[in-house]
């Protein structure tokens, strides 16, 4: 599903009508009716139209326009509906015009027994600050819903204030319950604090013909996106059909790192797990990861250069490996990690493992001038904000504002690597400037050993055979529904990272199935 700036948008609807007729009016038409029938199947099976209180909040511009169609429906379908329309303070309470001097009363009395209140105020039009009276009935409608828990507020296209393109804020803007947007998620939803007012997100369909969207390059990762992409796993297969994945994680101080990152590239599907360790690690693991098997490294003590031939006289056959998590910062880990990166340059692509480098992986390599011109082709590199800063000199990069997407995507084609750059809405993006972003953003994965699971689970993939890019957008969505899984029994606070693990095979089959 493409991601739309309001420049993409306002083309595509010019496009519609140039080449297929389809008008400003007709796109309207099927806007309200989309919006119609999402909001019925979002009330279903608890509520029903029948009876229902609907006030709707209708602005100057096409957003009112697709409000008053959508209350057409709503009629239809038996709701009770009343209409405030903004610009020339008329209400309109069960087809009775209310007279301008009873409008205010009027208006708050529908205001206290509405179910819903639906914000077709503005949409993409919205420019300049929202005027006062305009933020003064927003902030009526927010206490009201302060005062009654059970009213739900409906955002059209967007919540009113909501900057499409950049996810800034007007002061009036409120938190919708739901929000359904129309042809396309817009790019503002998915950075902060835009991020924070949409509530549910759907997308409602206005017959825009497909290939308009053909030159589009951002992309919202879905359920059905991700269900396309996971490898297919047929009856006749062997563990040498799902590829094998070599980490080289893990140390001392932080041995959890390389459990946590080897089970989760099982539990996407890998043939095979190896985790390349010193003998003072391995009674750590293997009394933890039964299904791994070892390659014994020697310790830090001995020199790089008998390090690193030890690990790559291992890799082949190997599909990918995972260089980073736990790995801890030392001149002797660097060079060791420098040697596997010079060996896999000077391997034919074909038969090279893709390369996942994370944490540690990525603060080692940091140091370096240049760094990225070490790296083979095809490396996914998945830096949190603070490892991206370190990575771009030292820069502050923040946590979800819309700097972060130009940040990326500028790094990615620098670099020439898939880049992740985690966090509440993971951009993924590749050289060629293509981009998926995650909508899902979970608090409760804001814990220590996340990122270890996100890199094993990118492992897993690419063993699988999935393009870097792929497997990165897969990696990163799969984990995060994960993370549902888990807060739907726990709530957003409390998650361990190792809790992501047995959910991950779950991910897999609701995406399947949805
Ligand atoms: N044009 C089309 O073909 C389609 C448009 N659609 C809808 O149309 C919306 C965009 O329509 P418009 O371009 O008319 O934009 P809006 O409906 O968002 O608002 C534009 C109107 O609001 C006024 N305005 C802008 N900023 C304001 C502010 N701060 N305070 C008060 N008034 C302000 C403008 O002067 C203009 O009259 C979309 O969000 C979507 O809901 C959909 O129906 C799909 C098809
Ligand atoms: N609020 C959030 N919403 C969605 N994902 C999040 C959120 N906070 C953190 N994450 C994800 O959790 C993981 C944390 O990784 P990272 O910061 O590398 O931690 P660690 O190195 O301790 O494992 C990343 O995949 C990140 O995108
Ligand atoms: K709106």
């Amino acid at each position: 599903m493409h991601i739309v700036t309001v420049a993409e948008m306002r083309a595509l609807e010019e496009q519609a009508d140039r080449q297929y007729d389809l008008s400003s009016h007709i796109l309207m038409q099927n806007a309200g009716k989309s919006a119609a029938d999402i909001f019925e199947a979002h009330l279903l099976p608890h509520h029903s139209m029948n009876g229902l209180e609907v006030l709707f909040l209708i602005g100057p511009g096409n957003n009112g326009g697709d409000g008053l169609v959508m209350a057409d429906h709503l009629v239809e379908a038996g709701a009770f509906v009343s209409l405030y329309r903004w610009k020339e303070r008329k209400l309109t309470v069960r087809e009775q015009d209310i007279s301008e001097a009873e409008t205010v009363s009027e208006l708050e009395s529908v205001l206290q027994s509405t179910d819903y209140i639906i914000d077709a105020l503005l949409g993409t039009g919205h420019s300049r600050p929202l005027p006062d009276d305009m933020r003064a009935l927003l902030r009526r409608v927010e206490q009201e819903r302060e005062r009654r828990a059970s009213l739900r507020i409906v955002a059209i296209d967007l919540p009113t204030g909501l900057n499409p393109d950049t996810g800034g804020v007007d002061p009036g803007t409120i938190h919708a319950d739901i929000t359904i947007t129309l042809a396309c998620p817009k790019l503002g939803f998915f950075f902060f604090p835009g991020r924070e007012y949409l509530g549910e997100l759907y997308v409602g369909d206005i017959g825009l013909p497909p290939e308009l969207e053909n030159h589009l390059t951002t992309e919202m990762l879905t359920d059905k996106q991700v269900e396309d992409l996971l490898p297919g796993r047929s009856l006749n297969s062997n563990k040498g059909t799902f590829g094998k994945v070599m980490l080289f994680c893990g140390s001392p101080p932080y041995p959890g790192s390389a459990y946590l990152a080897g089970t989760a590239a099982g539990r996407v599907g890998a043939g095979l797990v190896t985790l390349a360790v010193t003998e003072q690690m391995l009674p750590v693991y293997a009394g933890s990861f039964h299904e791994a098997t070892f390659v014994l490294f020697p310790p830090e003590d001995s020199g790089s250069f008998q390090r690193s031939q030890e690990l790559i006289t291992h890799l082949p056959g190997y599909r990918s490996l995972l260089i980073g998590p736990g790995l801890g910062q030392s001149p002797n880990t660097r060079e060791v990690i420098l040697q596997i990166l010079e060996h896999l340059r000077n391997q034919p692509e074909e038969k090279r493992p893709r390369l996942v480098i994370d944490a540690d992986g990525l603060n080692n390599l940091s140091a370096l001038e240049h760094w990225w011109t070490l790296l083979p082709s095809g490396t996914v590199i998945t830096p949190h904000p603070g490892e991206m800063g370190r990575l771009c000199n030292g820069l502050k990069v923040s946590g979800g504002n819309i700097d972060r997407l130009e940040l990326a995507r500028g790094k990615a084609k620098e670099w020439n690597v898939t880049l992740v750059l985690k966090g509440a809405c993971t951009i993924i993006t590749d050289p060629a400037g293509n981009t998926r972003i995650n909508w899902q953003a979970n608090p409760a994965l804001a814990t220590a050993g996340t990122g270890d699971v996100l890199a094993g689970m990118i492992g897993g993939f690419l063993a699988q055979g999935l393009s870097p890019f792929d497997a990165a957008g897969t990696g990163v969505y799969l984990h995060t529904a994960a993370s549902e899984l888990v807060s739907a029994n726990i709530g957003d606070a409390g998650l361990l990272a190792s809790d992501l693990l047995p959910q991950i095979p779950r991910a897999m089959v609701r995406c399947r199935q949805s």
